[in-house]
């Protein structure tokens, strides 16, 4: 706002007599005219030799003035880009009780500035341990974010290591309604179908509020979202931008991981910030003062908050010890309630959306993408960006073993709960497991009874473990005014039927009542156990399962399994489901159980009007290929194929003789 054309001199001979009681860091302005080369070291050392400010600032003025309309110009330029600092926090209007005599603030905005063709000048903002420590903070910041997906790449092959970033994420602010939360309790068989029942579980794409939108709110934020969802990837993704930003404003940003931090109830602000986060390579009261005099320029993300125990994260929180400072939490919706207050803007992370699926598979895997976009239940899995993660992993894996659909499975939870269990070591990863046994397994036992019961809410919480937590989201029930009811749901169905699998594992005298289920019009939905069992089963029974069941009791189940599951398919007197036994027998990764199934249809394998999408095709040909002596018949009549399917079956033609 220039509104005055005087010259800079009389400007500031006009505001002198202000000036001299109420400019602020000194040594911030005598930095910036000495590297403007208005003063001299030796100007410096007598302004610096002053006893009191007072003194100081009459120097500078004095010396200004003297030195003439230049230097003067040069002096007003620095006040207006250190305002903030060098005149103090303006007071807010409703504050001020009386017309202040003088406001500096309004005055410096009046002074018409040139047009100035030296625009790259860079003023010092504050003192130089400040700036220092800022760019201290700023390599941190960018190495806690390139660490973080580093982590991730290290899940892919040495030749499939992909550009991993951040990708859109779905939020929600308080307002708009989340498309995939349960509104009502139901505890009722749903009757939706099966894809309808997927598809809920995408988040619809909302206009996108992006990461650097929400680093530039003065807000406070609070982002919260199910484990896995996305919290810490947009919290690094604002590390990463703010590291990244110029450094024309002195500002600074702390991070703390609260899930592998020790932060202690009776720390002192600066030890969270200096001895936990970072330490200033010299000037630390300094710092510190400007940290404090200047909160606004504060951003403190506290990643994975669950309660607020340590009294200086909580006077943090509360505003109470910087109380402009931009404060960002991260929660899971169990934790939400202790930290909602007006003074947060509340975000609902949602993962993925359909769009976003796609755009991060075709990143990640390119053509192989189309395996999971035709997979309906994987590719919903995928909205949760943990999940997606792990999807991604096992197919863009080059290993000898083909990728099963359980094998994603069982890489997700075995990765949950490696996360979830203060960073245990991969080599430590089965032990930790086995002593989580029985928890697990009382997840396993509930989600079995929920899955009979046709229902995603768990009729009962399984325990308190946080790691077993990991999988299941909250659903919060307002039964009366004091009193709300908390039930559980798996993130994503498959995952449910997943653990029902492994609780059938433990308990395998149910194994035949459940095949037997699958047959019936009410039970039918219960098959979807069956190809999860059939690779649990299998004889390269994967890690997963030694840390919960012990080997002799998986192998007395799968001597008779294989056989009975097809036994009892073609005994029901229905048309034999070929492609679902196809399925299940490319989990089971069994040669001897393909031959048992392909003897029962005498070598002829007639799928004539059928839909293959890629992973039935593989499965088909996994099956034909285990025929060594004899040839298949193979029907494929109007079958709907794709060019990739085709791909797939086609490495299984030297074993097939065409049907007539
Ligand atoms: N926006 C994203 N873009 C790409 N990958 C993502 C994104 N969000 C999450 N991921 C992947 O998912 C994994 C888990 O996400 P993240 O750690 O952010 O979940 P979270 O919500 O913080 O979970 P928790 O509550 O367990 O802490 C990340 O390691 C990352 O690989």
């Amino acid at each position: 706002m220039a509104c005055t054309a005087q010259s800079a001199l009389a400007y500031v001979e006009s505001a002198r007599v202000h000036l001299v009681g109420e400019l602020k860091n000194l040594s911030v302005i005598v930095e910036n005219l000495y590297q403007q080369g208005v003063f001299q070291d030796e100007e410096v050392s007598e302004i610096q030799a002053e006893k009191h400010d007072y003194n100081k600032t009459r120097h500078i003025l004095n010396s200004v003035i003297k030195k003439g309309e230049k230097a003067c110009y040069m002096f007003l330029k620095i006040i207006d880009t250190t305002r903030k600092r060098t005149l103090g926090r303006p007071t807010p209007l409703p504050e001020r009780n009386t017309e202040p005599a003088f406001d500096l603030h309004y005055w410096i905005s009046c002074f018409s500035f040139k047009e100035d063709p030296q625009t790259d000048v860079e003023y010092f903002q504050g003192s130089r341990p400040c700036h220092e420590y800022q760019r201290k903070l700023k390599m941190k910041t960018r190495k806690i974010s390139s660490e973080f997906w580093t982590a991730n790449k290290r899940l892919f092959g040495e030749n499939n290591k992909p550009d991993l970033s951040y990708t859109p994420l779905v939020l929600d602010t308080q307002e708009s309604v989340s498309p995939y939360k349960i509104k009502k309790y139901k505890n009722k068989k749903s009757r939706m179908s099966r894809p309808k029942k997927m598809k809920k579980y995408l988040p619809v794409d909302r206009p996108e509020i992006s990461p650097s939108e929400l680093l530039k709110t003065d807000k406070n934020i609070l982002l919260v979202g199910q484990p896995g969802i996305g919290k810490t990837a947009l919290a690094h993704e604002m590390l990463k931008l703010w590291a990244e930003r110029d450094n024309k404003d002195l500002d600074y940003m702390f991070y703390f991981d609260m899930r592998n931090t020790l932060i202690t109830s009776t720390m002192s602000l600066d030890d969270l910030l200096f001895c936990v986060f970072s330490e200033p390579d010299r000037g630390k009261e300094e710092v510190l003062q400007d940290i404090k005099e200047n909160s606004d320029n504060v951003t403190m993300i506290f990643d994975g908050l669950t309660d607020l125990s340590s009294s200086v994260v909580r006077r943090l929180v509360e505003k109470d010890l910087l109380p402009y400072a931009k404060v960002i939490v991260t929660c899971r919706p169990d934790d939400e309630e202790d930290f909602l207050s007006e003074n947060f803007l509340k975000m609902e992370v949602n993962g993925f959306s359909e769009q976003t699926i796609k755009t991060y598979l075709s990143a990640m895997l390119g053509d192989e993408q189309k395996k999971v976009l035709s997979n309906l239940e994987l590719f919903t899995l995928c909205h949760v960006p943990m999940y997606a993660l792990m999807v991604a992993a096992c197919f863009s894996e080059d290993s000898p073993q083909p990728c099963t659909i359980t094998e994603i499975y069982i890489n997700i939870v075995r990765s949950c709960l490696q996360m979830n269990s203060n960073k245990t070591r991969n080599k430590d990863l089965n032990s930790f497991i086995t002593n989580k046994c029985e928890e697990i397994l009382r997840l396993a036992e509930v989600a079995f009874h929920a899955t009979e019961g046709k229902t995603v809410n768990l009729p009962e919480m399984p325990c308190e473990d946080s790691c077993v937590l990991s999988f299941l989201k909250p659903l919060f029930i307002k039964a009366a005014l004091t009193e709300t009811i908390t039930t559980y749901a798996f993130l994503h169905y498959t995952m449910q039927e997943f653990f029902a699998a492994l609780w059938l594992l433990k308990n395998p005298d149910k194994i035949k009542d459940v095949l037997q289920q699958c047959l019936t019009e009410e039970k039918k939905h219960m098959k979807h156990v069956i190809p999860f069992l059939c690779r649990l089963l299998s004889e390269k029974s994967p890690c997963l399962m030694k840390c919960l069941i012990p080997a002799q009791e998986i192998k007395n189940t799968s001597k008779w399994f294989f056989k009975e599951m097809i036994n009892t398919f073609f005994a029901s007197g229905l048309d034999v489901d070929i492609l679902f036994l196809c399925q299940c027998l490319y989990e089971s990764q069994c040669p001897e159980a393909c031959i048992y199934l392909l003897d029962k249809l005498e070598y002829r394998l007639d799928l004539s009007g059928e839909s293959l999408d890629p992973n039935l095709c593989c499965a088909v040909a996994y099956v034909v290929t285990q025929s060594k002596e004899r040839k298949i018949s193979l029907n494929l009549e109007d079958v709907m194929v794709s060019e990739q399917g085709m791909r797939q079956l086609s490495g299984c033609l030297q074993n097939v003789q065409w049907y007539v």
